[in-house]
């Protein structure tokens, strides 16, 4: 069946309906990794929006039961070039079109999604919505361009309860902004005692855990809408170890007096270059975020940066010069991407010994 793909510039493109049929504004965005659709699309940084990828051949390996990075996804919309409906990988369970049709998520492809990247990079990204063939367009573009984008996202993806996930290390407190399950299997590896608590929860409530330390997760949407968070990171940060991944980063900066501001077009792949100021050595990291620390913002502030993004020199990592806490814009947990930067779990834990050694 035939489905359309909108975009607010009034463009349209024609193209084949797989998964739901369940249409919701998007921020059209592109991800540039060969592998790892799975982990992409329950990655729920990407709530409210709708994801292209520019790899052409999306669906081959299937969809299983060990590599989702969220239980309920948040995704709004896949865009893909081909899709292969039958999978062969050992590991599969059932087929992308049987999990978005499961989830909720609407498909389109047969879509040129190379010549609509090369638009998203000149123009940045746009709002977009997919669609029945026999809806009235031009209202359609009318309707996106008075659009605003999605705020306060972060509550829709956030657990609502406390739970733990016990174990006989290092007690950790997990803030979820809609956190990746990459970030709480290298946490547990590590024999981490996690407790999760939703975004909003008050600093007295995480200390009065006794954390050896506290990590902020990656979340969706634009990191000023998370004030209530922004508070609570400015009270924790002294009185434990704090370790941020993506949105935790953002957080980070925003509760230090630094300025975030957003991307023209993001960046979402699997191999994107990053500078560890302190060694010099370039990580290969995998990234998915619209927003950035603006650098010179961090000059009124305790943080230094301590990585750089090669292909447009954004901000990447700070650090505390003061209190232990670090945070990085990337993924260290990966899932899906290169292990280059799994080490940070590991300065994680290093810093969560030394500071109990400490006290
Ligand atoms: N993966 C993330 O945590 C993304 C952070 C934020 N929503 C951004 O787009 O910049």
């Amino acid at each position: 069946m035939e489905r359309l793909l909108i975009l607010e510039d009034g463009s349209v493109y024609h193209g084949i309906a797989f998964g739901s049929d369940h249409f919701r504004m998007g921020e059209l965005v592109f991800n540039t990794s060969m592998t790892g659709y799975q982990e992409i699309i329950t990655d729920n940084s990407y709530c409210g929006q709708i994801v292209m990828m520019t790899y052409p051949l999306i669906g081959n390996y299937g969809f299983n039961g060990d590599d989702s990075e969220s239980m309920i996804p948040a995704t709004f919309g896949f865009v893909i070039r081909d899709y292969c409906d039958v999978p062969s990988n050992w590991r599969s369970q059932e087929t992308l079109d049987d999990y978005l049709k499961r989830t909720d998520i609407p498909g389109i492809y047969g879509i040129d999604t190379r010549a609509i990247t090369l638009k998203l990079r000149e123009y940045g990204t746009m709002k977009a919505i997919l669609a029945d063939p026999d809806v009235d367009v031009d209202a359609m573009v009318q309707d996106l361009k008075n659009a605003d984008y999605l705020h306060d996202q972060v509550k829709r993806v956030s657990t609502t309860k406390v739970f733990p996930i016990p174990n006989r290390g290092k007690k950790v407190v997990l803030m979820d902004f809609g956190a990746k399950l990459g970030i709480v299997r290298e946490l547990s590896k590590r024999g981490c005692d996690l407790i999760v608590v939703p975004y909003d929860t008050p600093a007295q409530t995480i200390l009065g855990y006794h954390p050896d330390g506290v990590m902020l997760s990656n979340g969706p949407g634009d990191p000023q809408d998370v004030t209530i968070a922004i508070e609570t990171i400015k009270q924790l940060i002294g009185k434990t170890c704090i370790f941020g991944i993506c949105l935790g980063h953002q957080l980070i900066c925003l509760a230090c007096g630094a300025k975030t501001y957003k991307l023209k077009f993001g960046h979402r792949g699997a191999n994107h270059p990053v500078v560890n100021l302190a060694t010099g050595a370039v990580e290969i990291t995998s990234q998915n975020h619209g927003f950035a620390v603006d650098i010179d913002s961090l000059k009124n502030t305790d943080l230094v940066m301590t990585h750089q993004a090669l292909n447009d020199k954004s901000c990447e990592g700070v650090r505390h010069t003061k209190y232990p806490v670090f945070s990085v814009q990337y993924h260290p947990e990966a899932s899906a991407g290169p292990q280059d930067s799994n080490y940070l779990f590991d300065e994680f834990m290093a810093m969560m010994d030394k500071e109990e050694a400490h006290a």
